[in-house]
């Protein structure tokens, strides 16, 4: 029998919301005998990381899932089988209803934000009883270890990469209108929130021996880049020179062309959770700047993945990948950022086995969905 799962995901800001439940729910239609639903808040917000979505419509099936505006008063519909709140997004309260009502109680599950602290070991899986409803909801925690949900990783995604790298790198170039590298180029991608320690990153980049470019999708970090290279604004298509650094912005792309970009460049910069683990899988160097929260809570993730991140470098390279990460999540380092970036630049090719294997590491591991999926297959009744 075909069981039913619904996926609800609130956009908060940003596109780690819709971008972790859209690769979600696309993984679990591909497996045999779900019907899946994913129901977004904002469909423009979604459209922007993939552009057939319509963001007038109300359903749509797209990718195996169905689509469903997720509008307030919400639509009344039977619950399905197996909830998943992305975030801790409060469910609609007719919705908690139709779960209550069912014969049997839906399997309910709150997908939690991805850290690399160990705590996330134990709070993986607990129980949290409705405290009026007889419904019982559960806190899936991804992460990096076999006592949590594991990462989010298509079972395709390295063999696609393979396929792209062997074949199709110039004529992604071409299609997003950017020069392809030359042999003593380093490309470099650029996805970040504001950030204070751009100015010195673009300085050490229009220093550098060697060329480098910057390719940057619209978004948050454009004003900053615009006030350094001293110009009013930046529109996509637009490239800029400044010493060895060659800036090319990019409109903001579908998310499985951000996922090549990843794969196309030497190095990336990425932000937030999704871009963090794909830029990881993408088997190249990462500076990962994490979301920014109060009270500094974020350093405490970036310390933790980096430590993992950084297990089996020499001690050179963990402290220039360490000294670049805590620059640029504004956490205390030394040397100075430019230092951290020459020593990166010289252990270049250090860094890019290591990452090599932390990603091989990464797809040895339990998946998300297949964990997901054995957890549901425990409680179903
Ligand atoms: C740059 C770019 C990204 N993307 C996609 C890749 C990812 O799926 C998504 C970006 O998500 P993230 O990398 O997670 O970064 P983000 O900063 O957009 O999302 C954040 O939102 C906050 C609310 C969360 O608390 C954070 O943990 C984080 O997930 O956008 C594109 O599709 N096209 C692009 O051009």
């Amino acid at each position: 029998m075909r069981a039913t799962w619904d996926v609800f995901c609130n956009v908060i800001d940003n596109y780690g919301d819709i971008g972790i439940a859209w690769r979600l729910a696309r993984e679990l239609a591909r497996q045999p005998d779900l019907d899946v639903r994913l129901w977004v808040d904002d469909l423009e917000a979604f459209r922007r990381i993939w552009p057939s979505i319509d963001a007038d419509r109300s359903e749509q099936l797209d990718a195996g899932v169905t689509v469903r505006a997720w509008r307030t008063p919400f639509d009344d519909t039977a619950a399905a089988d197996v909830v998943i709140e992305a975030f801790g997004c409060a469910l609609p309260e007719s919705y908690l209803h139709a779960m209550s009502a069912r014969a049997s109680a839906p399997v309910w599950i709150n997908l939690e934000y991805l850290t690399a602290e160990s705590w996330a070991d134990a709070h993986h899986g607990l129980p949290s009883p409705h405290p009026s409803l007889p419904l019982t909801k559960h806190f899936f925690f991804p992460g990096y270890t076999e006592a949590t949900g594991g990462l989010l990783i298509e079972p395709d995604l390295a063999e696609r990469r393979r396929a792209f790298l062997d074949d199709g790198v110039a004529d992604f170039w071409r299609r997003l209108d950017v020069v392809s590298p030359r042999p003593d180029e380093l490309r470099v991608s650029l996805f970040a929130y504001q950030n204070a320690a751009l100015p010195a990153l673009l300085d050490a980049w229009a220093g550098d021996p060697a060329p480098v470019s910057c390719i940057v999708p619209e978004g948050r970090v454009i004003p900053q880049l615009a006030a350094w290279l001293g110009v009013a604004g930046l529109r996509a298509g637009e490239t800029h020179r400044r010493g060895a650094l060659q800036v090319y912005v990019l409109p903001f792309l579908s998310q499985d062309d951000y996922d090549r970009l990843l794969w196309a460049c030497a190095v990336n910069f990425v932000r937030g959770e999704d871009s963090c683990v794909h830029a990881q899988l993408a088997a190249r160097p990462l500076v990962w700047q994490a979301y920014p929260q109060t009270e500094g809570a974020h350093a405490q993730k970036v310390e933790a993945l980096l430590a993992r991140y950084s297990e089996g470098l020499d001690a050179a390279s963990a402290a220039a990948i360490g000294g670049l990460w805590r620059h640029w999540n504004g956490t205390p380092a030394a040397p100075e950022l430019a230092s951290c970036w020459r020593t990166f630049r010289v252990r270049h090719e250090t860094m890019t086995r290591h990452a090599d294997a932390w990603a091989a590491r990464l797809s040895g591991q339990g998946r998300l969905t297949g964990k997901l999926l054995e957890f549901v297959e425990k409680r179903i009744k």
